[in-house]
């Protein structure tokens, strides 16, 4: 499966009363990866919330990602995203088996990116690019290191951190694969205004 377009990532804050309803209008509008991201310690709602989004990923054919947790991530088969802090990536691939969809955080560095290429990565997330709502203390990253690690690298690059429709075509042109989203995707007025917005990024791949 090709790595490429609209990643999309959910908030709990953000999404609080209609978490479901918003996550589907963007799968309505085409999402590549859609990335559960909830930093709160409710397993129990995590696990709920977690197989809701799972099932509607099955049925809009995409893929779901858990952020933080290979346990959770295993429980319901499914890739996870990984910062350098959530735990090592090999027992991960370990755990997960070959075809999952493994998530690296590397920050504004390339060395962290081919340390996660050795460990079985399956795309390197770059970031922060733009001042960030969601997560306004992560480091900040340049253009200029996106065309360092498309010489380099040779997994799929994920660009994130204050992503939105006025912004990513640089991105793009300098050959992010994925685009990781939150508050430029969900901040949005309406589920109709969601879907739209997911169309637009997804445009963005195309010329
Ligand atoms: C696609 C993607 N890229 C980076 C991150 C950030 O991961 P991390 O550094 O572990 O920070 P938290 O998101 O866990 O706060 C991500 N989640 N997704
Ligand atoms: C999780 C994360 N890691 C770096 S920036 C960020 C937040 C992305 O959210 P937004 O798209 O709202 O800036
Ligand atoms: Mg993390």
């Amino acid at each position: 499966m090709k790595l490429r377009g609209l990643y999309a990532i959910t908030d709990s804050e953000l999404l609080a009363g209609k978490f479901l309803s918003y996550v589907e209008a963007a799968l309505e509008g085409g999402v590549t990866l859609l990335q559960y991201r909830d930093k709160s310690n409710d397993e129990a709602r995590r696990l709920r919330e977690a197989e809701a989004l799972r099932d509607l990923c099955e049925r809009y054919k995409t893929q779901l990602i858990i952020n933080d947790d290979a346990e959770l991530a295993a429980r319901l088969n499914v890739g996870v995203h990984l910062g350098q802090t959530d735990g090592p990536l090999s027992p991960t691939r370990a755990l997960l088996g070959s075809k999952a969809i493994i998530g690296s955080t590397c920050h504004a560095q390339i060395a962290l990116a081919e340390q996660a290429a050795k460990e079985g990565a399956s795309y390197v997330a770059f970031g922060r690019f733009f001042n960030s709502n969601t997560k306004p203390g992560a480091p900040s990253c340049s253009l200029d290191l996106l065309d360092d690690a498309k010489r380099t690298l040779h997994l799929p690059i994920c660009a994130i951190g204050g992503i939105s429709l006025d912004n990513a075509a640089p991105l793009v042109a300098h050959g992010v694969d994925l685009l990781a989203v939150v508050h430029g995707l969900f901040g949005a007025e309406s589920t109709a205004e969601v879907t739209r917005r997911a169309r637009a990024f997804n445009e963005l791949f195309k010329s």
